[in-house]
């Protein structure tokens, strides 16, 4: 029986979604083989200090939960010189199949992400912040990635696992129009806002969001809106839209910045909590809305609904991603369900790396 080639997974970051992630690929190894023909190992797991290498300690690492101990100090930095002893173990990129992954939550990735695509490196990631955070970034990842015809996916950065990016590329690549995205993109503001138009006090809504593992590793990311803007100017990037972060008209959902979420507990909290019961209206939900058009305009804010409509149904915590279209005509496509929280996207970002070492661009 013929074997199949083994891609080696080098992955950054083992927090939140990273560790399951590591354990669903392992779990899922044989079926992911049998099913899709792709013999995936791993070849490091990289955090922002130290390294793992090699599948055996990955292996161990779910055989014994979510903490291994067998991290070595890494090259500091975030350049070629952290995937050496990776290519010195298991050979370079021009003879051995890798495919990058980013779960981590930082700008400092971006470099490296953008080296590896120009390496013939797939990437996958579900870290919005080069994409949506840095100028330019976007744009250069999709140009090396068509360039060369290498994988570039990013599935999980706009609504977890959801199927938003895919079902976006496959309307636009089949040659419909896109007129308008309406979206609920954030799982934390969804759960915060659900969870408060159901009658919760604000603060158990958000203690619940972060319980969940919606939020970012500093809450007030999401509470900020930063965190849906990002989706949202993906969304708008793909489409096609020279949007920057700089450019969506946002109506901020905090009343000021806070240095951190200690800072905003308190009057902070009551404060956004009296915005949210004034902006309350009988028989209608709130929900913070993002909005992304063809002739350029991309907007987010607070938006109210009829009880009655598809707001109305939604679960806290649930995501939904309206697209008008040319051929959809008066009724959008509409993708809808809880896509974030750990495990969920950690299988997202699993579905991207097999799509990714399957060479699905
Ligand atoms: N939670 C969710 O529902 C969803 C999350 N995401 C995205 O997934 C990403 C990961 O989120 P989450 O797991 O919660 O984040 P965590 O903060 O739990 O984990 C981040 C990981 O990144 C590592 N890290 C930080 N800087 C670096 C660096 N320079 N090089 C290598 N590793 C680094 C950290 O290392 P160390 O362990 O050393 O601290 C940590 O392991 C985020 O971008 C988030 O937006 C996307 C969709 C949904
Ligand atoms: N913090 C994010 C996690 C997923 O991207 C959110 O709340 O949606």
């Amino acid at each position: 029986m013929k074997t199949a080639p083994t891609t080696h997974v080098i992955q950054l970051g083992y927090g939140k979604v990273g560790a399951p992630l590591v354990h669903l690929a392992i779990e899922n190894r044989a079926r992911i083989e049998r099913e899709t023909g792709v013999h995936m190992q791993y070849a490091a797991v990289v955090r922002s200090s130290s390294v793992a290498l090699g599948d055996d300690l990955a292996l161990r690492a779910a055989d014994r939960g979510a903490s291994f101990d067998e991290w070595t100090q890494r090259a500091p930095g975030m350049t070629l010189d952290v995937l050496d002893p990776i290519f010195d173990r298991f050979g370079l990129p021009d003879a051995t199949r890798y495919v990058l992954v980013d779960v981590t939550a930082t700008a400092e990735t971006g470099p490296l992400l953008l080296e590896a695509l120009g390496m013939g490196i797939p990437v996958v990631t579900a870290n919005k912040i080069p994409l949506a955070e840095t100028p330019g970034w976007f744009e250069q990842a999709r140009a090396a990635s068509q360039q060369a015809s290498t994988p570039f996916r990013y599935e999980c950065t706009v609504g977890g696992s959801l199927p938003v990016i895919s079902t976006l590329v496959d309307l636009m690549t089949t040659g419909d129009t896109i007129q308008r995205i309406v979206a609920l993109p954030s799982s934390s503001l969804s759960c915060i806002l659900g969870g408060f138009n159901r009658g919760l006090p604000l603060d158990a809504a958000i203690a619940d969001a972060m319980r969940r593992g919606f939020a970012e590793p500093n809450p007030l990311t999401d509470l900020a809106g930063r965190d849906a803007l990002r989706k949202i100017v993906i969304l708008a990037k793909t489409m096609g839209l020279p949007t920057s972060i700089g450019d969506v008209d946002q109506e901020p959902l905090l009343d000021q910045d806070y240095p951190d979420f200690d800072a905003f507990q308190g009057n902070g909290m009551a404060r956004l909590a009296a915005r949210l019961t004034a902006a309350r209206q009988p028989g209608m939900v709130t929900y913070y809305v993002g909005s992304t058009s063809a002739d350029g305009t991309v907007t987010l804010g607070l938006r109210s609904f009829a009880q009655a409509s598809v707001w109305g149904t939604l679960e806290p915590s649930e995501n939904i991603f309206l697209f008008s279209t040319s051929r959809f005509g008066d009724l959008p496509v509409v993708v809808r369900g809880i896509g974030g929280g750990p495990i969920l996207t950690a299988s997202g970002v699993l579905a991207d790396i097999i799509k990714a070492a399957q060479r699905q661009i």
